[in-house]
């Protein structure tokens, strides 16, 4: 019969082999190559007796009191193969089986190895490993393994034999975002597929009633989900689900559910599980990224014997090596498009053209709003329903925390089965996502902080596949981003030519670069008005650690006469402005332009310039423009080699007059 914790003499003196092999074998690569596995000698590479194995990894209080120490290289005994976990007997085999025939994994990555072994023991676990390297599987194991060793029929995939029920749940498995929370539901569920675990999924933006219906009716033994919903569902009296004698806790992304986002929702949700002095839990935290006050802070919480697997050195980069990452320095926010639509259809073409792999990016921004309006804007750009643009063909899919989560919850389904394709991204997919095949990612502006930035790399070079990373800054970022994302191995590329472009002055630019330019300011003088003063207002709100307000002001005024077209920029939000009176005099005519360089443009730009009324005026004085800002496209703007030169106007019909933005679009 089967036996959980079993270990036979077979077992042991397979394990009986040299410490020096295993400890190689974890510094490797995470993912080692087909013919690595091939050639490598097997895992029965395993040191020391497994019960030293068990005592020599802890982490004790009293060096809890001490700085983290990375106790888990010692490794003897620990299994390296997933097989090994069933032939042992500390896995049942139908899990493993799942996991080697279905998912065709075979040799644990190093996270999985320096935890998985521990956590069947019992142990609480925080671990920390490179973003892709399978973290989901780390904790899915044991968690799984210990619901079936508390009840040996589940292992079974015998329906009807004991139905599991919705008020007495298991595991619990927190991840900070919805998508991550239904694709850890969605692995679960194919990982117990052998089993007669199930497994449920409660996330906010979904109907409560629908996923309670289910719960009744399916019974529920782990149940995954996000901050908000399960604690409206625990603490909900009439909800029937309860967890009285929970087993397992799990906290994915726990540097991000830690946070203060999240603390007090955590907190709530623990009121509503039992003592962990009265029945035993085991808790089991992960991330890609776990500073060190966050170990401070849970090691309260957690069993004073836990184990701490970082898997990441304090003096490794915490990227892959394999993802290079580009710096470009635009010229200013207005040049942001053009680059990206350089970029994507210079890869797009590369990868038709069988040089590369299909193009498979994701596009992150600081607001859901300018996420909007550049999934709209290329949309329009890849020809919409019309099949005569170059990008023709690449989907493009916009994702963020505005949209239904039905919306949210197809955009992510679309990408992950996309073979190529570009997702419009705001900070909703940066942790834990696993879309397959990504081969960029590409992030518009400073992400709010370096662990974000780490994460938004992480969607690409997962699971040992190449990937490019880039980073797309404008001057008033670059001090920040030299302290923010210091260390980690950025270097400048000056390959896009449109982003070094002076958008705002006349100049004879190569008829591609013109073109692409031109392209990208019309396909926004098409957009509403609202989605571009509410991607302005956006652009804003990711500034707020920006001292230089003038200078942001002025640079995002430039965007929005010289990247999309508009008569004349919105007001900015009162908070960029320090919650005083708006800035530079707006108050007096509403839409007059004058930008600070309004003399300049307005001569320059001929019929462009004049029909927009405000030209001519120097930056402050802009109350005095509005009057005349009518003229939107109405000038002969010459020909398509110099930027802003050519017959851009003549589509949008010639000057219509008077009037601010509204009236205008
Ligand atoms: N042992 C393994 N060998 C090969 N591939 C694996 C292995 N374990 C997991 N994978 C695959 O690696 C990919 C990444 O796994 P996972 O999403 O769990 O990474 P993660 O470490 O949680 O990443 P993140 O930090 O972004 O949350 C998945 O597609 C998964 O199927």
């Amino acid at each position: 019969m089967y036996s959980a914790l079993r270990r036979g003499p077979a077992s042991l003196a397979r394990s009986l082999s040299s410490t020096a092999f295993a400890h190689r074998a974890l510094r490797s690569a995470a993912f080692p190559s087909a013919a690595a596995r091939a050639s490598a000698p097997r895992a029965p590479a395993v040191a020391v007796a497994v019960a030293a194995f068990h005592h020599s990894t802890r982490w004790h209080q009293v060096a809890a009191a001490e700085a983290p120490v990375d106790n888990s290289s010692d490794q003897g005994g620990a299994c390296t193969r997933f097989q090994d976990l069933a032939t042992r007997g500390l896995v049942h085999p139908n899990l493993i089986r799942t996991v080697t025939q279905q998912m065709k994994l075979s040799d644990m990555t190093e996270v999985q190895t320096r935890t998985i072994n521990e956590a069947l023991n019992g142990s609480d676990v925080i671990a920390q490993a490179k973003t892709g390297t399978g973290k989901t599987l780390a904790f899915l194991i044991p968690v799984i393994q210990r619901i079936i060793k508390d009840d040996p029929q589940l292992g079974e995939r015998t329906r009807g034999y004991k139905r599991a029920k919705a008020n007495d749940i298991r595991a619990i498995i927190i991840s900070p975002t919805r998508e991550l929370a239904e694709q850890i539901a969605v692995e679960a569920t194919k990982v117990t597929a052998g089993t007669g675990v199930i497994v449920q999924c409660a996330v906010g933006g979904t109907q409560k009633r629908m996923m309670l219906q289910k719960t009744q009716r399916e019974g529920c033994h782990l149940l995954v989900g996000t901050p908000g919903r399960l604690c409206d569902i625990l603490s909900d009296p009439y909800s029937g689900v309860a967890a009285p004698t929970l087993q397992a806790l799990v906290m994915d992304e726990a540097d991000r559910l830690l946070d203060d986002g999240f603390m007090k929702e955590i907190d709530e949700i623990k009121k509503f599980l039992p003592d962990p002095t009265d029945v035993d839990r085991q808790t089991l935290m992960f991330s890609a990224t776990v500073p060190r006050s966050v170990v401070d802070l849970v090691r309260q919480t957690l069993k004073p014997n836990f184990h701490y697997a970082k898997c990441v050195d304090e003096n490794e980069e915490p990227t892959h090596q394999r993802v290079p990452q580009a710096a470009v320095h635009l010229n200013g926010f207005e040049n942001t498009m053009p680059a990206l639509y350089e970029l994507v259809l210079r890869e797009h073409e590369a990868s038709k053209a069988g040089h590369k792999k299909p193009f498979k990016a994701i596009i992150y921004f600081n607001s859901t709003s300018e996420v909007a309006l550049a999934a709209s804007v290329f949309y329009k750009l890849s020809g919409g329903f019309k099949r005569d643009k170059p990008l023709h063909g690449l989907a493009a899919t916009e994702i963020h925390a505005k949209l239904t989560q039905g919306a949210r919850t197809k955009a992510a389904d679309t990408f992950r089965f996309a073979k190529s394709g570009v997702l419009f991204s705001s900070d909703v997919t940066a942790r834990g996502m696993d879309f397959p095949n990504v081969t960029h990612v590409l992030q518009v502006g400073l992400p709010r902080d370096r662990d974000t930035y780490i994460h938004r790399i992480g969607r690409t070079g997962r699971a040992g596949k190449e990937g490019e990373g880039w980073i797309f800054v404008t001057p008033i970022e670059q001090a920040e981003m030299r302290k923010r994302l210091r260390s980690l191995p950025l270097n400048v590329d000056n390959s896009l030519e449109t982003a070094a472009v002076d958008m705002t002055t006349e100049a004879e630019l190569p008829a591609n670069v013109a073109g692409l330019i031109t392209e990208v300011v019309d396909e926004h003088k098409k957009m509403y008005p609202d989605q571009l003063e509410n991607a302005y207002r956006g652009l804003f709100g990711a500034f707020q650690w920006c001292g230089d307000k003038r200078g942001l002001i002025e640079a995002a005024e430039r965007l929005a006469l010289f990247g999309w077209g508009m008569p004349s920029a919105p007001r900015p939000p009162a908070s960029a402005m320090g919650g005083g009176r708006s800035f530079g005099g707006r108050s007096g005519g509403g839409s007059g332009y004058g930008s600070p360089r309004g003399g300049e443009f307005g001569q320059s730009r001929g019929g462009f310039g004049e029909s927009r009324g405000g030209g001519g005026r120097g930056y402050g004085d802009r109350g005095s423009g509005g009057g005349g800002g009518g003229g939107y496209g109405g000038g002969d703007r010459g020909g398509r080699s110099s930027y802003g030169g050519g017959d851009r106007g003549a589509s949008r019909g010639g000057g219509r007059s008077g009037g601010g933005l509204r009236n205008l679009y």
